[in-house]
């Protein structure tokens, strides 16, 4: 394997792979050769008894046949607030809209300052890669020149980001944290503007109205424009809480729902992300489908804030796209493997009320937090499991790393077992390497 961390490296790994296909949540690949070519794609996967038909020339040559290891694809989290990681863990004591109030909007209006911003942008993309998120959907804030600085310590780190400058008109609490419609139009053109500029190879601009109630249809439309014209990603959140999707009935009269809110400002197209969606109707998930609009799961934050339990089942049966959301800060987590662990437990506590309810099996969920987010984010042409083509996108996992959470009692159970024994008891101490697009990102090299 290339250890200086060449960004350009052909290697072929001999090990187990454990993925999620689009026929099979969770497929197991025992005894494999894959081949990583020179520009991070998977060249080839082959059966480890063909090693001299299959070896790559000149590739580096690594033997993953600790029992405990296997590779698995990075995980997704297609909704996380690098901005509110200052705050993560604390400030769980409100429903959302007085919480945004109360804390979030105070600290966000912080990042104007761009050591702050830069100090905490650092923090979340190496937490979140060491524990194992190679692709993050990120909201900044307002401020143009604090987001571009966070796409540029994902592109540092190497982490596959799509990076938000948030845009709001309207916020009666703190009245310096927005923007006039204008202002937000022209910024948003800048942000996009310098970041393409860039070309850094794995972060893209998204498009990023905060949510309805912050937004007059105005700057809606205006969003929607600058996202139709240059065919970007775009995010937001919708029905999290019931007060919220009341809230938005009294701002937007004229409109059929709160989806419909998006719809007519061209924001719902199948690049779109929205939050939660906890409590979204029949009709309004039908415009999801039609759309190609996904949904960013996030259920630390649904629970952590007491704002709905999305029914995953019931999004999956409308045939909407789905991925899992850690929602950095209402979620106080920024691991994807406990996003996987709350999913679980929404999908249970709804079978306790339920109990004919179909449940979410781990498989289903191991598949949600890893293609199924690429596909969200509709970046499943490049990552989200291993398939000729992709970038190599991979976490190397050893559910028996000294020091680690997971006392393997009985060894060697299998890599179905070592799976889901990760999701439910590992943490980033089994996640002993990561991978972007071929490049090792983690171990961090420190640079003198
Ligand atoms: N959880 C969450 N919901 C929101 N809705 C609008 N803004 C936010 C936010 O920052 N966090
Ligand atoms: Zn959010």
């Amino acid at each position: 394997w290339c250890a200086e961390n060449c960004p350009l490296s052909s290697a072929t790994i001999k090990g187990t792979f454990v993925h999620a296909t689009y026929h099979t949540a969770v497929e197991i690949l025992e005894d494999r050769l894959l081949g990583v070519d020179t520009e991070g794609k998977i060249a080839f996967i082959g059966s480890g008894k063909e090693v001299d038909r299959l070896y790559y020339p000149k590739a580096h040559f690594v033997v993953i046949d600790v029992c405990s290891e296997f590779f698995m694809p990075g995980m997704v989290d297609t909704h996380i607030h690098a901005s509110q990681y200052s705050y993560a863990g604390t400030a769980l004591d409100m429903p959302l809209l007085q919480w945004l109030n109360m804390y979030t909007f105070p600290v966000e209006a912080c990042y104007k300052d761009l050591e702050f911003a830069r100090n905490v942008y650092t923090h979340v993309v190496k937490r979140t890669l060491r524990n194992g998120t190679t692709t993050a959907c990120y909201f900044a804030t307002i401020h143009t020149d604090a987001s571009l600085l966070l796409g540029q310590i994902a592109n540092d780190l190497g982490q596959r980001a799509l990076v938000g400058k948030v845009c709001m008109d309207t916020n009666n609490f703190i009245p310096h944290y927005k923007e006039t419609p204008d202002e937000s139009e022209l910024e948003t053109n800048r942000f996009i503007g310098e970041l393409l500029k860039k070309k850094y190879p794995l972060v893209r601009p998204v498009v990023t109205p905060r949510f309805a109630p912050s937004c007059s249809a105005t700057l809606l439309g205006h969003l929607g424009e600058i996202a139709q014209n240059n065919d970007l990603h775009i995010q937001s959140h919708i029905s999290e809480t019931k007060e919220e999707v009341s809230l938005v009935k009294e701002l937007f009269p004229d409109y059929d729902s709160y989806t419909d809110v998006y719809h007519r400002h061209n924001l719902l197209t199948d690049k779109t992300v929205m939050a939660h969606g906890c409590h979204l109707t029949d009709g309004e998930l039908k415009l999801f489908r039609e759309t190609g609009a996904s949904i960013a799961h996030c259920p630390n934050s649904n629970i952590s804030l007491c704002s709905g339990m999305l029914d995953v089942r019931r999004v999956l049966n409308h045939k909407v796209k789905l991925g899992l959301g850690t929602d950095v800060a209402g979620g106080y987590s920024p691991s994807m493997l406990d996003a996987v662990r709350r999913t679980l437990d929404t999908s249970k506590a709804l079978t306790i009320q339920d109990t004919q309810y179909h449940t979410l099996t781990f498989e289903e969920v191991f598949r949600l937090a890893t293609l199924g987010g690429s596909q969200a984010l509709s970046l499943d042409e490049n990552t989200g499991n291993f398939e000729v083509g992709k970038d190599f996108d991979a976490l190397r996992v050893n559910t028996d790393a000294a020091g680690g959470p997971i006392d393997l009692i009985n060894h060697g159970e299998g890599p179905k077992v070592e799976s889901n024994l990760l999701a439910s008891s590992g943490d980033d101490r089994n996640i002993v390497e990561v991978y972007v697009a071929g490049k090792r990102v983690v171990p961090f090299v420190e640079r003198p």
